[in-house]
């Protein structure tokens, strides 16, 4: 009985309702009704889960935040389907894949329509814009002759090392592994004279101006419309153009130095350096000198700031776990021959523990969390889901390499599950696991992988060696302030 008092007894407030409900259902009709049609791709795209909380411009930005990898693994299990997930970050769609069985299908099943690059052309780094264009044999024969581990055994670095060690002298560990990767890069690239007119720090420098432009927020991606007003997009592009002005002026010298080299200058086989080899199929591949240029400019950013993280990371979890630092040092010590200054790469082969740790550090702390986004090239059906031409696609490994489904105690530092016996011991990362791909797979996989695990390895060999590493006595009992020790993780792009 009450219940009908109270909806009959009230025509007042009858009438409100009616005054608030009728003119908000016309307005939401007009809106449905003037809106334009869905395109092909939009319908497509809108049969796919994403999660609820979308807001007009921004998307679902607001709910990503400064840990990307860990927010959208956990959206990806609240709202996902078949381990697909549609997120709009800003203007731009991207389909998020967190199972081993997506992962597999876009990287190994379905390569070849998810192997283009084609959205970093929009960027505003013109020579970055050339990414993807069609280079995939270039990376073949970097793959096949210059990103080896021969190319590591060329260039000695432990002098250093070595010297900090006999005078005892304490090292700054970033500003070491940072010119580390970055020296060893830079030799592969242009040869046995890159340290002349400071051209290492220079490569150094312009890496790091460019990891800024392409990790930093990019407005056009929220509002593309204002990308094509002219006077904001001079303002957007000035700096990238500055940075883009120092890449041309170096590699143009280089490449020109490389280019006039009488051939009895030219070293053999071991001494060739990326430019050489690039020079010298120019006509073969019809390459241009800014594709050439092009393809330097990503060797240094794929290599440097990955292996630069990678190498941090050890460093901070050998120094967490004194216990897994000891068992590597005993490795170690047990293995090089006493009397001799350095770890060398044939050591490196009998090194089980520290290959261990080098992959559980790759796990732990994944280095490119997203990959590089892949982009779908024709329409293709993932899991029961079509997947139209041009749509961003980017694998969260992070999540699967912390699924608690395949990894026993995830979120433990434990290198001893890759060793004999391990719960991972079968576990690789060359492309063929794919609950475990920190370098990706396929035909966009690393294509450095090769040159950078000798790196690594040797690195650390060579530093746990000659040194026993703790924390300065200032920090002594506070640990490591994770946040201050290393960088985050570079995020979606
Ligand atoms: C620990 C070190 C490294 C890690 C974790 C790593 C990881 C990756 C990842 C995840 C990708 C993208 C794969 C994809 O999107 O599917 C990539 C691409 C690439 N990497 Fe590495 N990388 C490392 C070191 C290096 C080094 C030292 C070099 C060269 C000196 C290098 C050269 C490249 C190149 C050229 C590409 C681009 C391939 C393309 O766009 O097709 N990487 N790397």
């Amino acid at each position: 009985m009450s219940f009908c008092k109270h909806h009959t007894g009230s025509p007042q407030a009858a009438s409100i309702l009616l005054l608030v409900i009728f003119p908000l259902t016309i307005i939401l009709l007009i809106r449905r009704l003037a809106a334009p049609p869905l395109s092909r791709s939009d319908q497509l795209l809108s049969k796919l889960p994403s999660p609820p909380g979308r807001l007009p411009v921004i998307g679902h930005l607001h709910l990503v935040g400064s840990l990307p990898h860990i927010a959208i693994r956990d959206l990806a299990a609240k709202h996902g389907r078949d381990g697909l997930l549609l997120v709009h970050l800003g203007a731009v769609k991207a389909v998020i894949v967190s199972s081993p069985r997506a992962a597999q299908a876009i990287t190994r099943t379905h390569d070849h329509i998810f192997a283009s690059r084609r959205a970093q052309r929009r960027h505003r780094h013109p020579l970055l814009r050339l990414l993807g264009c069609g280079l995939h044999t270039l990376w073949k024969i970097a793959t096949t002759h210059l990103l080896t581990a021969k190319r590591v055994r060329s260039y000695r670095h432990a002098p250093k090392i070595r010297q900090a060690a006999v005078t005892h002298t304490s090292i700054d560990m970033t500003e070491l592994i940072n010119n580390f990767s970055n020296d060893i890069i830079s030799h592969a690239v242009s040869g046995k004279n890159f340290k002349e007119e400071g051209h290492n720090k220079l490569f150094g420098e312009l890496t790091e101006a460019n990891s800024t432009l392409l990790t930093g927020f990019n407005l056009e991606d929220v509002f593309p419309l204002l990308g094509k007003i002219g006077f904001v997009q001079r303002m957007l592009c000035a700096k990238a153009w500055k940075v883009n002005k120092r890449w041309d002026e170096l590699l143009d010298k280089l490449i020109d130095g490389h280019a006039s080299r009488p051939a009895s200058e030219r070293g053999g086989e071991d001494e060739t350096d990326f430019i050489d080899v690039l020079l010298s199929i120019q006509e073969e591949y019809n390459l241009t000198r800014e594709q050439i240029k092009a393809q330097l400019v990503v060797i240094f950013q794929a290599g440097t700031d990955t292996s630069y993280v990678a190498l941090e990371y050890v460093f901070v979890e050998l120094v967490r776990n004194p216990r897994v630092m000891a068992k590597l040092r005993a490795e170690v010590m047990s293995i090089v021959p006493k009397g001799r200054e350095m770890v060398m790469e044939e050591d490196l082969n009998d090194m089980a523990y520290l290959k261990a740790v080098v992959k559980e550090t790759l796990r732990y702390h994944i280095p490119a969390p997203f990959l590089i986004p892949h982009v779908s090239m024709a329409d293709c059906e993932v899991e029961g889901y079509m997947i139209p031409a041009g749509t961003r696609v980017m694998l969260n490994v992070w999540a699967l390499a912390m699924d608690p489904n395949v990894w026993e105690k995830p979120e433990e530092f434990m290198p001893e599950r890759f060793m004999e016996g391990g719960s991972a011991a079968a576990m690789d990362f060359r492309g063929n696991d794919f609950s475990f791909l920190p370098f990706g797979s396929g035909r966009r996989m690393c294509a450095g992988i090769n040159f950078a695990m000798p790196m690594i390895e040797l690195m650390i060999a060579n530093l746990v060696y000659h040194f026993n590493w703790e924390l300065p006595p200032e920090r002594a009992g506070k640990g490591i302030d994770m946040t201050a020790a290393v960088r985050p993780p570079p995020g979606p792009t």
